[in-house]
């Protein structure tokens, strides 16, 4: 399963579709959205209606939801994000992950390390949750060069998917092959108790059942095909080197296998939601990690993913028990040592 290791140069490691057509902007190509309400020509002669423009957003967020608005983030974009970044550290990951809330500490465990404040790179959007740093560290974890996102972004943070997801797109130009989302989540499985791991088998994309997927807009083939499949998302082989760590780890009492979904947050789930959740077949609940493995897919990464069970999602009205962040970032905490095993001995076996 070893990766190849990762050349200088952003561009170079991209999938190798022909393209070059698709900078929308450059080539004049029509955008396909619709037009909002008040733009275009008016009815029959009648004068176009003008909205008055919005006002602007706070700093870190953009105009919402608009497909026009991610070219914003365009192929050379993120080209430049990726090169901004090799040309400032000698290390060329293969392995890219996205710390969960409370999991930071992760990269705290690399050698080596090169720092970058989200604030610091051009284009990035900044972290404002609690429990995650903001910031992006290059090093060695088990002689394998890993970059780290030490904190992600929520769409709950007024951030669209597309903005979310678009470090996972840096990772691949920077080099990476193997992309691992970890989580906190509500553990929704009556087998599951806090402080369990869940191995992600599948997702159910509920944002995505309504339109709000993070490839919404204009596709670059550069980055990956139109309609790409998510029926291996999570790759199946790497699932089955995380069970042989597990079970190596004699660990296996608090791992699964499951399913998760991920809603918009910032709340948690109601009783009435979490049944109907229940119902459908989903065992643990989050407000991230779809969206992200959607674009790493989309670009050809390979994929896996964990949920730490943080907490409990209780279905009964008669209880106490509320949900909270701050027993999510505790639970983190508590597991960490377990994690970190976990995820080193997993990247040393995927691309030691
Ligand atoms: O970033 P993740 O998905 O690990 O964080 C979860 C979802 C919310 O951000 C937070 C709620 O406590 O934990
Ligand atoms: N949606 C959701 N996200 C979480 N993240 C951590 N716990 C939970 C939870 O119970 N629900």
């Amino acid at each position: 399963m070893n990766g190849t290791s990762a050349t200088a140069s952003a561009s170079a490691h991209v999938n190798g579709r022909a393209n070059g057509h698709l900078n929308r902007k450059a080539n004049g190509h029509a955008h396909a959205h619709a037009l909002g309400e008040g733009e275009g020509e008016g009815q029959a002669g009648a004068p176009a209606r003008r909205k008055a423009p919005p006002s602007p957003p706070p700093p870190h967020v953009a105009a919402h939801d608009e497909a026009d608005e991610q070219s914003s983030y365009t192929f050379e974009i993120v080209d430049e994000v990726a090169n901004f970044l090799l040309s400032r550290t000698v290390v060329r990951p293969t392995v890219g992950i996205i710390c969960g809330t409370g999991l930071g500490s992760l990269a705290e465990k690399l050698e080596d390390k090169a720092i970058f404040k989200y604030e610091d790179i051009p284009h990035f959007p900044v972290s404002s949750v609690e429990g995650h740093a903001g910031q992006l560290v290059f090093g060695r974890l088990e002689g394998v060069s890993v970059v780290c996102m030490q904190g992600r972004f929520h769409y709950y943070e007024g951030y669209p998917l597309w903005k979310c997801c678009m470090p996972v797109r840096v990772m691949k130009l920077l080099g990476v092959k193997y992309f691992i989302a970890t989580n906190a989540a509500g553990g929704l499985n009556e087998r599951y108790k806090v402080g369990d791991i869940m191995i992600l088998r599948d997702h159910v994309n509920f944002m995505g059942f309504a339109g709000n997927n993070p490839l919404r807009g204009a596709n670059d083939d550069r980055f990956g095909p139109r309609f790409p499949p998510m029926s291996k998302a999570y790759d199946p082989e790497l699932i089955d080197v995380a069970k042989s760590v597990v079970k190596d780890m004699n660990i296996g009492d608090i791992v699964h296998e499951g399913v998760y979904t991920c809603l918009g947050g910032p709340c948690y789930e109601t009783q009435a939601e979490l049944r109907l959740l229940k119902l459908l077949g989903i065992d643990a609940v989050g407000m991230s990690t779809v969206h992200e493995i959607v674009t790493a897919v989309h670009c050809g990464l390979r994929c896996f993913a964990f949920s730490l069970i943080s907490n409990e999602c209780v279905t009964e009205y008669n209880t106490e028990a509320e949900a909270n962040h701050e027993e999510v970032m505790d639970t983190g905490k508590m597991r960490a040592p377990i994690l970190q095993a976990l995820v080193a001995e997993f990247i040393k076996r995927v691309d030691g």
